[in-house]
């Protein structure tokens, strides 16, 4: 896949799980958010109460199927091993998962997204074959117990300075208020759980928030190009 392709597919991007949807059920809330237009989603399966064995492959390869029939990629959070069983678009992994290159040979052309949170790490998992970066938590977060600490949009302003071109994602703690200094500062799209989890309208929610992105981004070209 090519670099124009995931940065289109990284504009709206729902991370979720089981452990995130406490006002709906799963399936209600990738539904919507997929008719809401999310451009990619990524199953992760995490935290005390994450589903296991049969019930985690059952949800898998529901939500699997609910982003096939939309033409959205599905991409499978740490766990290299689901996402060949179950032929997923692709792996998201992080500094203290399996090494980015090895995942890299196992899963041939599959999306590979990669979290990094400094220029040498960026450099390296692009080096290993990462199609994206996930960038963060950008701004500070609940849905991940073990976050790094909060880099701020800074952070992506740095990594573009430094001559890291490949397509990035921030993540951690992004809203509709927030969204477009994300992209602002230099990412193709925001990564999110809860903002759109927890939403009362899950549908409108990420209608607005795709919007704001895609109105930055092309601010951002117009912007580029008047320089
Ligand atoms: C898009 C995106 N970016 C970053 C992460 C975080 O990955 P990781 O650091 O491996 O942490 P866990 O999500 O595995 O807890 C992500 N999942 N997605
Ligand atoms: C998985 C992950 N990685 C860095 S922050 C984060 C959690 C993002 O969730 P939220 O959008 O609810 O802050
Ligand atoms: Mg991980």
């Amino acid at each position: 896949m090519n670099q124009d392709q995931i940065r289109h597919y990284l504009q709206m991007y729902l991370v979720v799980g089981s452990v995130n949807c406490k006002a709906s059920d799963p399936i209600t809330i990738v539904k919507a958010a997929l008719s809401g237009g999310v451009t990619l989603v990524q199953f992760r399966e995490k935290g005390a109460d994450a589903l296991q064995g049969a019930d985690l492959l059952r949800l898998a390869l529901q939500i699997q199927a609910l982003c096939r029939a939309e033409g959205v990629p599905f991409i499978i959070n740490d766990d290299v091993d689901l996402a060949l069983e179950i032929d997923a678009d692709g792996v998201h992994i992080g500094q203290d998962d399996e090494n980015a290159a090895e995942v890299r040979d196992r899963i041939g052309d599959r999306i590979l997204g990669v979290s990094a949170h400094t220029v040498s790490e960026a450099r390296l998992a692009v080096q290993h074959g990462a199609d994206y970066l996930g960038i963060g938590p950008i701004y500070p977060t609940h849905s991940k117990d073990d976050a790094h600490e909060v880099q701020g949009t800074a952070i992506l302003c740095e990594l573009r300075e430094n001559g890291i071109h490949v397509p990035l994602v921030g993540i951690g703690g992004i809203t509709e208020e927030r969204a477009a200094e994300v992209i602002k500062a230099g990412a193709d799209g925001v990564a999110v759980i809860s903002a759109i989890t927890e939403a009362k309208d899950v549908h409108e929610t990420v209608v607005r928030m795709k919007s704001k992105v895609g109105n930055t981004l092309r601010e951002r070209i117009t912007s580029q190009r008047l320089i």
